[in-house]
Formats: structure tokens, sequence, C-alpha cells
């Protein structure tokens, strides 16, 4: 895989990645030369200590990534290359005293929302294919001023670059399912992020899962990228190739959670051999640095006391560094012949270490403490200086933003930050509509199978056959009963069950997204709810339109009301599927409580006993069987023709009183010792339960499970 060497050059095309013409006010005579808009997010971390559940995994971390620049993150698995990442992204809460600061200010949600953040593990929707991944996400994450066009053709352009035409009519893929290529997954999920221009690009091994080629082009890729768009791009990579290794400008070399090199990727061959850690000019540093570090403690120990003593960081701060002149350095591993073996005499430490400081205009104060950020990030970003430059084309739609209308087009750093007030990219309305759209292709596999059909088609002949054209007359009141219990219960336990996965399915990919601000929780939940409420009703309507004319039809507005309530117990059902769910989030757990649940409501259904003792009374009331069966005997033995007296031995009184009687429909349900409630009353109950479990769901997604 080859990457055009322009991020934004494709086969001669417009080098724009956003659309130039918008209905939002741009500059486009005068612009900001200096310091573009997003050229301002310098990241710059001091003391950067992150601790989960006592345990140290980073220690004083001290770092800055400038616009235009690409970081690398290097260290042996376990160095916390992942935590550094997700707590530059502000997922992991920080130590106290520990400094972030993105733009000149701590990082807050809304900073947070400007960052671009690929995860080591790719999370998409599986059923999903690329194009409709890509879709969805320019539709929720770029702004509702971008038009259909324009959204388009960014996709296209993205699609172009990371050379992901070929795979756009695949499904994602994950879990079981096949789908994308490992390297195609990981080239998704950067091009999901990068259609939202963001400011600040983190990429936790955006290699793994390449081939060398594929990976040099991704980094050089990202390179352009962070070079000609002025990004921040920051990456942790395992063992890059020596070609990889010379692209990046910056490097943060981590060992068991503590910084031994922040600098200039090119001046670490130096470094090292000024900790008398040689590196053979030949080999691969990236490969010798690994080595070192996964080999000997003594040669990790060495970094480590060096670097804190250079810095001045921590405990050492107060020791002098110095090595023993007859130190014969730290033997190779990868070169572990005894003739290959290279050692360099070790050398004192410079009284003022300057490692990375390659030119005074690039030289960052590494040694970076809170005020000196904070110096630092104001001489960074202040004053802007304006020319009257046309406009070169590359400003992104946030620098857009940014400029407005102001007839300078220079606005201060603060300011540049507060055009990102916005809180959400779109309105809820548009995040209703592609939400529910989404959630529909998504869950339609799940409820729609063809297993689903087999099954609902082959109940619905069952039950249809079992209850055969019954008559309408005493003996068979039970049957009829029966036919509406079962239905009520098995569509009640086929909603809730089915329900449960639902939430805990795409809690990942809910939770990167809602992370990454790209909507509402409120839009995201009514959208599901109204997405899934087709898929929900399709099933026990076509099982009704089996089984119910085959046990007996009788008139239009029965048939349609009866259809009514076995589709509002389906959903009562489901919300309290969806709410115990998103509770529990544990499969095992879910089901547990669940086949409890749905147990008690068929034992206090009515049906299946009687004779309820008075102190277990209240428990019919909570069985939303109860209600919705009550309901449909109702407007069964209402609204058909009326049930035929036996002819002999009846257990209604008011049918020994007269010959060839009916039965009033209230004595068949006071029959089975349930108290008898009007059928509004029944309906609003029934509106209630669902309700109640849709908010009670709404406030454990919201309070109780939200993403960190
Ligand atoms: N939630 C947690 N609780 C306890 N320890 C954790 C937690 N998360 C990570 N760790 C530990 O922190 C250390 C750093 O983990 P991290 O994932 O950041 O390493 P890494 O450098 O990214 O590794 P790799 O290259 O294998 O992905 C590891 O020892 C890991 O076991």
């Amino acid at each position: 895989m080859i990457f055009s060497t322009d991020f934004l050059l494709v086969h001669g095309r417009e080098p724009v990645l956003y659309p130039k013409e918008r209905s939002v006010p741009r500059m486009e005579k005068r612009r900001c030369t200096t310091c573009p808009a997003a050229s301002k997010y310098i990241v710059a971390f001091s003391n950067l200590s992150v601790s989960i559940a006592g345990k140290k995994l980073l220690s004083s971390v001290n770092g800055i990534a400038k616009p235009g620049q690409l970081l690398a993150i290097m260290g042996p698995s376990g160095s916390g290359k992942t935590t550094l990442l997700n707590a530059l992204s502000g997922r992991t809460p920080l130590d106290n005293q520990s400094s972030l600061q993105i733009a000149g200010l701590p990082l807050d949600k809304r900073h947070r929302r400007r960052i671009g953040y690929v995860t080591q593990h790719d999370v998409f929707f599986a059923d999903l294919t690329l194009r409709q991944t890509l879709k969805y996400t320019s539709e929720l994450r770029l702004p509702d001023f971008f038009t259909d066009e324009e959204r388009k053709l960014n996709v296209d352009r993205i699609v172009q670059v990371l050379e992901l035409e070929k795979c756009l009519d695949t499904a994602m893929g994950g879990g079981m399912k096949r789908g994308l290529s490992g390297g195609e997954r990981k080239r998704a999920s950067i091009a999901c992020e990068l259609l939202t221009d963001p400011p600040v690009m983190l990429l936790d091994e955006p290699t793994s899962g390449l081939d060398s080629t594929a990976a040099l082009g991704l980094i050089r890729c990202l390179k352009e990228y962070a070079k000609h768009e002025q990004k921040t791009v920051i990456l942790s990579i395992h063992q890059p190739s020596s070609q990889i290794f010379h692209l990046f400008d910056k490097l943060l070399l981590l060992h068991g959670g503590q910084s031994v090199y922040f600098g200039p990727a090119k001046e670490i061959v130096e470094h090292f051999s000024l900790v008398g850690l040689p590196i053979q000019v030949h080999y691969n540093p990236a490969d010798v640095i690994m080595d070192y570090l996964k080999g000997s403690s003594e040669a990790s120990d060495r970094l480590l006391r060096y670097w804190k003593s250079s810095k001045g960081v921590g405990e050492s701060k107060e020791k002098e560094f110095k090595f023993d002149s007859t130190d014969p350095g730290i033997p190779l591993l990868s070169t572990q012949t005894s003739e290959t073996w290279s050692f360099v005499p070790p050398l004192q430490t410079p009284e003022k270490p300057s490692l990375w400081c390659s030119d005074n205009s690039t030289c960052f104060c590494d040694n970076v403490q809170q005020n000196e950020i904070n110096v630092l990030v104001e001489s960074e970003a202040l004053p802007i200086k304006c020319s009257e430059e046309g406009d070169s084309g590359r400003s992104s739609w946030s620098d857009s933003q940014s400029h407005g209308d102001n007839s300078s087009n220079c606005h201060s750093h603060s300011s540049l930050l507060t055009s990102y007030d916005n809180k959400w990219p779109t309105s809820f309305w548009t995040q209703f509509k592609v939400l529910t759209r989404r959630n529909f292709l998504e869950a339609k596999p799940r409820m729609l199978s063809k297993l689903n059909w087999i099954q609902t088609i082959g109940l619905g002949l069952m039950a249809g056959f079992l209850w055969l054209q019954l008559e309408r007359k005493e003996e068979t009141i039970s049957d009829i009963q029966g036919w509406m219990f079962f239905s009520t219960t098995y569509w009640m336990l086929f909603a809730l069950f089915g329900a449960l996965a639902s939430f805990p399915g795409e809690q990942e990919v809910v939770n990167k997204e809602r992370i990454s601000g790209a909507y509402r929780l409120s839009a995201y939940y009514s959208a599901k709810m109204v997405g899934e409420l087709p898929l929900v009703m399709t099933m026990p309507a076509l099982y009704y339109f089996i089984s119910y004319p085959m046990m007996g039809f009788h008139n239009v507005s029965t048939f349609l009301l009866l259809l009514c309530y076995l589709l509002l117990n389906s959903i009562v059902a489901q919300s309290a599927g969806l709410f115990i769910g998103a509770l529990c989030m544990d499969f095992q757990a879910s089901t547990t409580v669940s086949a409890l649940y749905t147990l008690a409501m068929q034992l206090f259904g009515g049906f299946l006993a009687t004779k309820v003792p008075p102190w277990l009374q209240w428990a019919r009331s909570l069985s939303m069987i109860h209600y919705a069966f009550q309901s449909m005997q109702m407007v069964e033995f209402s609204g058909g023709p009326l049930i035929r007296c036996a002819s002999e031995n009846s257990r209604f009184s008011s049918c020994n009183q007269k010959e060839n009687g009916t039965i009033p429909y209230h004595l068949i349900i006071e029959a089975s010792g349930n108290p008898i409630l009007p059928l509004e009353v029944n309906t609003v109950i029934l509106f209630l339960f669902l309700l109640i479990f849709r908010v009670l769901g709404y406030i454990v997604l919201r309070y109780y499970r939200t993403p960190r």
C-alpha cells in the first residue's frame, strides 16, 4: 500500500480536505499565517502520574507535542504507552500535581471532544459496512452546515488517501463475524477520526496488523498530515522499522511507567551513547533501544538514573549521576556474540543537558514544569500576526469556524477556544435522525434474522393448528384463554430476552462515540427506542397474523385491538429488557434477573394461578402479563360472538337460569379470580410500565453507566 506523499493531494485533485464553499462565512483574503487556528493545540504534560487501584502506572512523565510534529511514544509492552495516551485524551484520571494542558488550558470536556483518539482495539458495529460506518460518522460528527455532497466528498477523499475503496462494501466485522481485515479496520478507525479534522490526534499502535510497507505508508501519511495541516499527532508504537523511526520528530521513551527519554528522535543515538549504551550505525535504533529496555535491568536503570539526574526529576534530583569511567557499558542483546558487542566509554553527565535542543527555534524546555508549560504555550500562542495573503485553501472547517466573519480574522488564542463552545457538532434532530437510521440498520440482522422468521412462522402455524377454529362455547374458554396467555408470555419473553444484549452489545462503540462528544445520550436513547420499534413489532405481528385467523376471525376491530395489546405487551417487555441489560451489562447476571422476573410475571399473570394468597395479591399488580392478558380477554370475549353456555353443568350461575344463554365477558374474567379493571385503566397501566422502564433505562445509562 502506498500513500500519497501529500496527505491532501490525491491524484492531482484539489488539495482541500474540507469544502471551501459553505454557508458559514469564512476568511477569503486575510489569514493568520504564523499561527493557523489549529496550530495552537500544543499538548504539554508535566509530572504526569496515573494510579489505578493504588498501583502507579505512570510516574512523573513529561513531554510536549507541537502542531506540525509527530511525537512517538515507545517502550516495551506494559511500559504505559496506552495509559499515557488515555491520560492525554482525558479518559484516565490523573494523580494530583500532574499537569496536562492542551492549547494552554487544562484539559476539559470541550477540548476532549477536539481530540481524535484511535484506540488500540477498533470497535465498530459488526454488521454495518465500511461505507455505512463512514457515512454515519460524517453525519454525526461534521457540523450541520455541511451539505450531503460535502460530507460525501470528505469521505471519498479520506477513503482514497487511506486506500479503503476496495472494502467500502465489506461489513466491518468483529467478534464471530468476518469482515474487514485487521489492517483495514485500523485504517477505517483512523478514517473515522480524520473525518472530524481534529487538531490533536492520538493513535495507539496504529501500525499493528499492517505489513511493513503499509505501516510505513501510514506513518508517512500521518507525518504529512501533521505537517501540512499543522496538527499535533501523538502515537504509540511498539517496534517501528528504521524507516518509520526516522519519520518521528519527537520521541518519548517509557519504561515501567517512567520516561527515560524525551526529545528529538534523531538524537536518541547520541543520548544512548552518552549513557553508555551504544547503538551501532547499521542497526535500527528502535530495535536496539527495545533490546536494551527489555534486556538487563542495568540498562534501563542506567537510562532512568541518567534521565532523572539530568532532568532533575524526583528523588534523584539530589543525587549526582556518575558513570564509572571503567564501566564497560551494557552489552546489546540483539548482537550477543562477543565479536559484535560494542562498548563506548561512558561519559559524565553534562552539566547542562540539551539533548533535544538541536537549534534554538525548535528547542523545547523538556524539563517541563507547570509554569514553564504556561510560559511556553503563552509565548507560542500570542501574538498572532496577520498578513494579506490569500487563503491557501488548507484551513479546515474548524479554522473557518474560529475565523468567522471577523474583519481582521485574527483571533486570540482564547477566542479560538470559545469557537468550540457549541457542545455538540450537530443538532438534536440531526443526531436523532441519523442514529435512528443507523440503529435500525444495525439491529435489523439481529432482530429479524432468518432463524427468527422461521421460528415465528413455525410457531404461528403450530399455535394455529393447535387451537384451530375454536367454537365459541363454555367448554373452549380455557383454550381461547390458553392461546392468549401463551401469546402474551411468549412474546414477552422473546422481546425481553432479545433486548438484554442490546446495550451491552453496543456499549463499546457508543462509549467511544459519547466520549468523543459525537452526540447526546438523549438523542441516542430516543433513536434506539424509535429505530427498534418496527423491529420489535414485526415478529409478534407475523405470528398473530398467522395464528389468530386460524383460531377464529370474528371482526376487524377485535382483530386489530387484540394485535395492539399483543404489541404493547412486547414493547413493554422490550423496555424491561433494555433496562435490565443496561443495569447489569453482564449477560449472565441479566439473564438470571430476567428469568426471575418473567417467571414471577407469568405466575401472577392470571391464568396459571387463579387463587393467589391475599398477602401476595400485590405481586399481581406488578405483572405486565396480568394487564395485557386481562385486556385481551376483555376484547376477545366482548368483541367477538358471545360465548355460549354449556348445555349442562355450567359453572356460571347465569347459564343455569335459561337455556341457550351466553356468558357475559366480565363473568369469564371474574371466574379466573382476578379483580377486573376497566380496559382504559389496564391500558394506562401498561403505558406506565413502558414509561417507567424507559426512564429507568435512561437514568442508568446517564448516571450509572457513564463512559470514562
Ligand atoms: N486498570 C488497570 N488496573 C491495573 N493495572 C493496569 C490497568 N490498566 C493497565 N494496567 C497495567 O499498567 C501497565 C501499563 O499498561 P499499558 O496498557 O499502558 O501498557 P502498554 O505500554 O500500552 O502495553 P502494550 O504495548 O502491550 O499495549 C501494565 O502493566 C498493565 O498491566
